[in-house]
């Protein structure tokens, strides 16, 4: 696009004369062009803002590690080189987003302010400020429900006013809502007018001249977590690149009748095809991942009725777990939150628990499967599902009976996907302390048999824990117990250059069992919860391969 649509100073302080009004479109999460309703609505007929406000909390920013900032940043940067290639730029500022918006108003009169709904408690707070700001200055508000399936809010009032208890629920209710609206049209920027900023303005809004670097704010990659393996790339452009990838992935897999491939058979060490950090910072749009599948699935089963909720099963999960959140802002903390169970884990004051949380973080437990994903997890930011549900669980009920919220604000702090309802969605459904059945934990991962049975040659555990590279096979997921000639031949002295392990799993699991038995006899009554609502749902959810109930992989009581 030419410079011929970008007005100029004057122009843009002499707005009222002309026919277009000026329109700020505020991204917050929703990082992308494509469906993106709020943003088509910006730019429809005026002169269009696009906006980033680093306030130090949007976008999860308030607790972020060097991966998932490094991560925002370039979606930043992707959306600021598509936008320039239309003739525009996204404009980064630092500030609180109403002290940004006042100056906006004097310096450009904007009259409109569109944004994509961010559906969390969390979240309200500042929302409310700018919409009473909004309101008292003229300035029409515009929101958009396009970073879920399904509005949060309707499926509340549809459930009769509250959250559905369980995941079965949830499918009930959106059931009755109908299916979710497919993606909108994409915007055609040549019709697109849009502004510039008077040099006057620029530091009082903070602005960015080009998109900053993570050390710039003040974030280091950790030294003993640096070089990823894996590295994720951030933006839309990458995450539509990654989405055909998936896609030809999943049409090969419909084909031969073999659905879900990453649940049946979890893959640790393959090529990464993960959407979950796209999804959560919004540069891949959920509908178009959702309607995507679903019509490949009804392109190759012509005739045959689609299975929604099965193909896109972990899509709703995400879904359910933001509307638990919606209106809640205890969601992820225990005492508070009135659909979490109080559980006397090990108090803050006990050295133990200093001792055993420092080395989960670590990935120095002596359990070198949990070692091998909670390094994983520092220096790259995802893991896989199937190996945050074994290092939740062994945080937890399994073995260290450490409260989940610190789980939350170490997994919150490090993930690429960190979202603040689904991680502590899950942490509470993990750990027992909410969406399962009154402190019912049949299920406990082992940390030994489970990563076995993922990883049966060791790989994903050579790979992060280089200590055990050596170390022969049918030692490597229990190396205390390989006799000393053996560690001495691979280099790797248990205790001195790898950890012995920090507990005993046999007798921590039962242990802990017991505690929770203890804790349900001793409430009077069943009060109504957040539960899974059958055996099924909890093999689903933890992706326990179907033939794990044999003391393999998981350990039940
Ligand atoms: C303790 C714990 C914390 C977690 N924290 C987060 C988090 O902060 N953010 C996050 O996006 N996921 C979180 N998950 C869920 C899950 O592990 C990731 O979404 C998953 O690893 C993404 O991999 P994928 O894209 O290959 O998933 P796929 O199987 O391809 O699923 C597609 C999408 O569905 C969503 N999804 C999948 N599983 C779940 C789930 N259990 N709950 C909610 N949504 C799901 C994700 O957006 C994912 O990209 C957590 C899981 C556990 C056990």
């Amino acid at each position: 696009m030419s410079m011929e649509n970008i007005i100029t100073e004057t122009e843009a302080m002499d707005l009222d004369t002309q026919e277009k009004q000026v329109s700020v479109h505020w991204f917050r999460h929703g990082l992308r062009l494509h469906d993106n309703p709020a943003l088509f609505e910006a730019s429809k007929n005026s002169i269009l803002y696009p906006v980033f406000i680093l306030d130090g909390e949007t976008a999860g920013t308030m607790h972020i590690g060097y991966n998932r900032f490094k991560f925002l940043l370039e979606c930043l940067s992707d959306l600021d080189r598509q936008l320039r290639s239309h003739g525009g730029r996204l404009f980064i500022m630092q500030g609180s987003p109403v002290t940004i918006f006042e100056t906006l108003k004097r310096k450009l009169n904007f009259t409109k302010l569109c944004f994509e709904q961010d559906c969390e408690a969390l979240w309200r707070k500042r929302d409310k400020k700018v919409r009473k700001w909004c309101a008292s200055n003229d300035v029409e508000v515009r929101e958009f429900v396009s970073h879920t399936l399904w509005d949060p809010e309707i499926v509340i009032k549809t459930n009769g006013n509250v959250p559905p208890l369980t995941y079965k629920m949830y499918l009930h209710t959106v059931s009755c809502i109908g299916l979710p609206p497919r993606p909108i049209e994409d915007i055609d920027f040549t019709q697109v007018t849009f502004g510039s900023l008077p040099d006057s303005c620029r530091n009082e809004l903070g602005l960015f001249e080009s998109v900053p670097k993570p050390e710039q704010m003040g974030k280091y990659p950790e030294p003993d977590f640096s070089n990823p393996l894996i590295r994720w790339v951030g933006g839309e452009t990458e995450a539509l690149i990654k989405l055909n990838e998936r896609l030809s992935q999943e049409i090969e897999s419909f084909k031969s009748g073999v659905y879900l491939s990453n649940q049946v058979s979890p893959d640790l060490t393959g090529p990464p095809t993960s959407q979950s950090a796209a999804l959560k910072f919004g540069c891949l749009s959920v509908r178009r991942f959702y309607w995507s599948l679903h019509d490949h699935f009804n392109n190759i089963h012509e005739g045959r009725p689609p299975s929604h909720y099965n193909i896109t099963g972990q899509l709703i999960w995400r879904e359910y777990f933001y509307t638990m959140s919606a209106n809640n802002p205890f969601y992820d903390q225990m005492e508070k939150n009135p659909i979490c169970l109080n559980i006397p884990w090990v108090p803050d004051s006990d050295p133990k628990k200093v001792k055993y949380l420092n080395a989960w973080k670590n990935g120095q437990t002596g359990y070198p499967f949990i070692d091998a994903v909670m390094r994983q997890l520092r220096r790259e930011g995802w893991v896989h599902h199937v190996a945050r549900n074994a290092v939740a669980c062994f945080l937890t009920r399994g073995d260290l009976w450490i409260n989940w919220e610190d789980g939350v604000q170490h997994f919150f702090y490090y993930l690429l996907d960190a979202d603040w309802s689904v991680n502590a969605g899950n942490w509470m459904w993990v750990s027992s302390s909410a969406f399962e059945q009154l402190l019912d934990c049949t299920y406990c991962v082992c940390p030994v048999n489970f990563g076995r049975r993922l990883d049966p040659d060791g790989i994903y555990i050579k790979r992060y824990v280089p200590e055990l590279r050596q170390f022969p096979i049918e030692y490597i997921y229990e190396p205390w117990k390989a006799p000393l000639e053996i560690q001495e031949k691979a280099n790797c002295i248990i205790s001195k250059d790898y950890p012995e392990r920090i507990v005993n799993h046999v007798q921590a699991s039962l242990a802990n069992k017991q505690k929770m038995l203890e804790i349900r006899n001793s409430l009077l009554e069943e009060t109504p919860h957040c539960r899974p609502a059958d055996t099924e749902e909890v093999y689903q959810f933890m992706m326990f391969p179907e033939n794990c109930n044999d003391h393999l992989c998981a350990n039940i009581f």
